[in-house]
């Protein structure tokens, strides 16, 4: 778990962060988002002490970050960043295998680890280790930062908008890999991000700030069904929260089981999204969709009307 109270970072006059208070409990994923400068890669940057706190505390399972030895934060905190950070003398390989080596590993570990790494991130060992960061697309490179902050295999995992650069697609398949990742390998999860719909797809935890401070923070359906004042409202999307609330759902929490009647032409998969669902309604100008398991068996029927009236909170 992560911890940080009242925590402030001045630089000079200016105040960067403003006694923020935040705790990230183990295994979550906790996006932070805001508005250009509000201090979203300081607070990061503080949890690993690339920068220093200037007031407050930072705790990790319950102690104090400055009582941890350097290689100590380095072998529990990876650390991925846009730019990937990637040495670009280096092959793939030994800049997979960097913290591992600082960490004075035996080679043949280094080497294991890094496969297992490359395995992971759907990275072709054949192809990729002997390539400089040079020859790698954006959507490669960024695998290999991946890769690189998860090579001593650390518990807590800082990400400062490390799919800035991608286009949407790959950007999209990185995120489903990283939630995925997440959930097979238990990380705690922190992610800087300026994309709501990226950090809905991904947070279980999303936290607003503003000018230095946390303005508001809780579960994103919370969030975007209540919004504590008009900035988190308009940084959430306005009047598309509609739509981005129907992203989080899933059909299968509004479908109706089969019932006696025909099964409609046009099928969803249960795990879509109701936003898909309607997005799907649109298309094809139909009322009723029939809903189908993982094997396009069919199991119920989601209604428009059953549809429109999933916002529960009204
Ligand atoms: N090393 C530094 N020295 C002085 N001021 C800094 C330094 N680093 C950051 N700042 C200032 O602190 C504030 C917060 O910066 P920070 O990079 O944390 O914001 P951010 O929310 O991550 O922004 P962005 O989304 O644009 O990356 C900004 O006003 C920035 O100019």
């Amino acid at each position: 778990m992560i911890e940080l109270i009242g925590v402030s970072k001045r630089f000079g006059e200016s105040t960067a962060v403003d006694e923020i208070s935040l705790k990230v409990e183990s295994g979550e994923f906790c996006c932070l988002v805001g508005t250009s400068g509000c201090g979203k890669s300081t607070t990061l940057r503080m949890i690993n002490r690339l920068i220093e706190h200037s007031g407050g505390e930072i705790h990790i399972d319950q102690q104090p970050i400055r009582t941890f030895r350097e290689e100590v934060l380095r072998r529990r905190i990876g650390y991925a960043i846009q730019s990937t950070g990637l040495f670009p003398h280096w092959t793939v390989a030994r800049n997979i295998g960097l913290v591992p080596r600082l960490l004075k590993w035996s080679q043949a570990a280094i080497d294991a680890r890094v496969e297992e790494l490359m395995v992971l991130l759907r990275l072709d060992m054949d192809e990729f280790a002997g390539k400089y960061p040079h020859q790698l697309s954006g959507g490669q490179a960024q695998r290999v930062g991946v890769a690189r902050a998860l090579a001593a295999d650390p518990d807590i995992l800082l990400m400062d908008e490390p799919f800035g650069a991608l286009d949407p697609i790959t950007r999209e398949n990185l995120q489903l890999e990283l939630r995925d990742l997440q959930a097979r390998l238990n990380k705690t999860i922190v992610f800087v991000t300026h994309d709501m719909d990226e950090a809905l797809r991904l947070a279980d935890h999303l936290v607003v700030m503003h000018e230095g401070r946390i303005v508001q923070q809780g579960h994103p359906l919370e969030l975007l069904r209540e919004p504590a004042d008009d900035f988190v409202t308009s940084l959430l999307g306005g009047e598309d929260r509609g739509l981005k609330e129907a992203s989080l759902l899933l059909v299968s929490e509004r479908m109706t089981p089969l019932g006696v009647g025909g099964v409609a032409r046009d099928r969803i998969v249960q795990t879509a999204s109701l936003r898909d669902a309607l997005s799907m309604m649109l298309w094809r100008r139909v009322e009723r969709l029939a809903v189908v398991d993982d094997e396009d068996i069919p199991i119920g029927e989601l209604s428009f009307r059953r549809l429109v009236g999933a916002r529960g909170h009204e």
